[in-house]
């Protein structure tokens, strides 16, 4: 096969290996990939697992509290005193309470004469919670940084809370009339099961919120008002801190329904923030589904709805921090595996390559040398009548000059084989100088050289034979010694035009005993004629 389809072959067969393996490491990553979206999803739904799991905790501790609260205000044995210990009125609402501060109801008995109903009810609702008061820490729970118990009234009498600052918060920010505020969304049209439910709350002249679960409390058939826990922004971070995994590799941020942010970011650091395009692709995947994961440049985001809470929580990982987890790692993996593979495969390319390209250099100089002569660098034997039969079509006319060094024994005898070399190179040049491109010489024997003459008849075949006759005895040859040596040669010419019906090697044959006919007739002569003298 010729070099060049035996390199196409071998190209074909590395870039069919290449393909082969890139399809196949990239069909690995793939599932790499789908393996890591898998986990990530699944580390984000063990932590809202976790979160939801807390967060239905307190509403636990919250209907448990309520079920107290309402039990203590339905105690026969009412120990209320009857006119409130501070005056209850429109204003009160503006005035801080806080559970350590209720005050201590005098002991009243069933007989004792109420006023009004509506500070009864108000008497009743402190009372109740001064009963419940003590249970209040547990239902906040001691890890939470700012987590707080409250009562409303829904009369909007009073705001009751376990610390001052909650309560101050939830005074400043509250609002019965806020469109999904509290009361609206406890209110019996909206929640006639009376079931719990979280709501957000802007706190008033900050960009802080107070995250609430609050209960609607029913008593006597009506609703006398809102218990509640409330977490600030940094209680919820605490919270979601507390839910992730131990070794996270991801940043978790919670946000609300709209994709503001209720927590900072915790988790591990990435300083990744979403952007609005970002926002944009979560709020339009979670319109068909809870959870979703999608890359953006080098962040990987995934994310998923807590239901209970109305929020979003998001993680984000950079490739930096994915790189620490076992995907990453194994994608490392993968890659350099490929690499390296990619790397001995061209390696392996390159020295075949090679090796093929130098056994078609070893094949074309041993091919060379099988039709050279190695002294001249004219074709030899075998070459000249390789080369003579493949250029010679049938019905074209040429010559043959068959030439022979004269005395060239003598040359050998006395300076020597190497000055016998020299003069067979020398002699090689100046028949080349004597002869046309398209003539093909070449050295058929020791000092025995044949010239092919194409297109050529006997009379141009005799002139290019003189012309190189004369090229040769004009030359004088300067061996080492100063000394000049003559080379002349004796020649013989016959052409395919005197002999139609002769092959080339009874032309040559012809040619051949002409030539020795030169030499008969004294040498250093040209004969082109069998039988009479013919020189030139
Ligand atoms: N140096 C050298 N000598 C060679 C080479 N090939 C053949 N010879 C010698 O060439 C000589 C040829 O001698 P002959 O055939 O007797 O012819 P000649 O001496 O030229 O005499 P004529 O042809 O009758 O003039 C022999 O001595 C060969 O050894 C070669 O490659 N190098």
């Amino acid at each position: 096969m010729p070099l060049n389809n035996t390199l196409r072959v071998i190209h074909l067969c590395f870039i069919f290996v290449f393909a082969l393996t890139a399809i196949l490491f990239w069909q690995q990553g793939q599932l790499f990939s789908q393996g890591y979206r898998t986990s990530q999803l699944s580390h984000l739904e063990s932590v809202i697992a976790r979160i939801e799991s807390r967060a239905q905790y307190k509403i636990d501790n919250l209907r448990y509290l309520k079920r107290i609260f309402i039990e203590a205000m339905d105690d026969p044995i009412f120990p209320g005193s009857p006119v409130t210990p501070w005056e209850v009125n429109e204003n009160s609402i503006q005035r801080p309470l806080w559970i350590g501060e209720l005050p201590l109801p005098d002991s009243v008995t069933e007989d004792d004469e109420l006023p009004d109903q509506e500070s009864l009810e108000v008497r009743q609702q402190l009372n109740g919670l001064r009963k419940i008061q003590g249970l209040f820490p547990l239902a906040t729970g001691s890890h939470e940084l700012f987590a707080d118990l409250y009562y409303i009234s829904r009369e909007g009498e009073f705001i009751a809370s376990l610390s001052k600052e909650v309560n101050s918060l939830l005074i400043n920010s509250y609002n019965p009339h806020e469109k999904l505020g509290s009361f609206v969304l406890a209110s019996p049209l909206l929640n006639p099961k009376r079931t719990a439910f979280w709501t957000r709350q802007n706190i008033a002249n900050s960009d802080e919120t107070l995250i609430n679960a609050s209960i609607p409390v029913d008593f006597g058939g009506e609703w006398i008002g809102l218990l509640g826990i409330a977490f600030d922004s940094q209680s919820v971070q605490k919270f979601l801190s507390s839910s992730l995994p131990e070794d996270t590799q991801s940043a978790y941020r919670l946000y609300d329904a709209q994709l503001k942010p209720l927590t900072k970011s915790v988790g591990a650091e990435n300083n990744v923030q979403l952007s609005v395009k970002q926002k944009e692709t979560i709020l339009r995947m979670l319109a068909d589904n809870p959870r979703g994961s999608f890359r953006s440049g080098l962040v990987y985001i995934t994310f998923g709805q807590l239901r209970g809470t109305h929020s979003v929580l998001v993680s984000t990982q950079t490739v930096s921090q994915g790189l620490h987890e076992d995907f990453g790692r194994f994608s490392l993996l993968l890659i350099t595996m490929f690499l390296i593979f990619s790397l001995s495969l061209l390696g392996a390319y390159r020295i075949i390559c090679r090796l093929v390209r130098n056994m078609g250099n070893l094949q074309r100089e041993m091919h060379h040398h099988a039709l050279h002569d190695d002294l001249t660098g004219a074709l030899n034997r075998r070459g000249f009548f390789d080369k003579t039969s493949q250029t010679m079509p049938d019905n074209v006319d040429y010559t043959l000059v068959q030439l022979d060094l004269d005395h060239f024994k003598k040359v050998n005898d006395v300076y020597g084989h190497q000055v016998g070399d020299n003069v067979l190179v020398h002699a090689t040049q100046r028949i080349q100088r004597a002869i046309r491109n398209q003539d093909i010489l070449g050295r058929i024997g020791g000092e025995e050289f044949c010239i092919y003459l194409p297109n050529s008849d006997l009379k141009a075949g005799i002139m290019v034979a003189t012309r190189i006759k004369w090229e040769l005895e004009s030359s004088v040859m300067i061996i080492e010694d100063g000394s000049s040596l003559p080379v002349t040669a004796s020649l013989g010419v016959a052409s395919h035009s005197e002999f139609p019906e002769y092959t080339l090697d009874q032309i040559q044959a012809r040619a051949d005993m002409r030539m020795y006919r030169a030499k008969e007739r004294g040498r250093n002569q040209v004969c082109w004629q069998d039988d009479s003298v013919s020189q030139a």
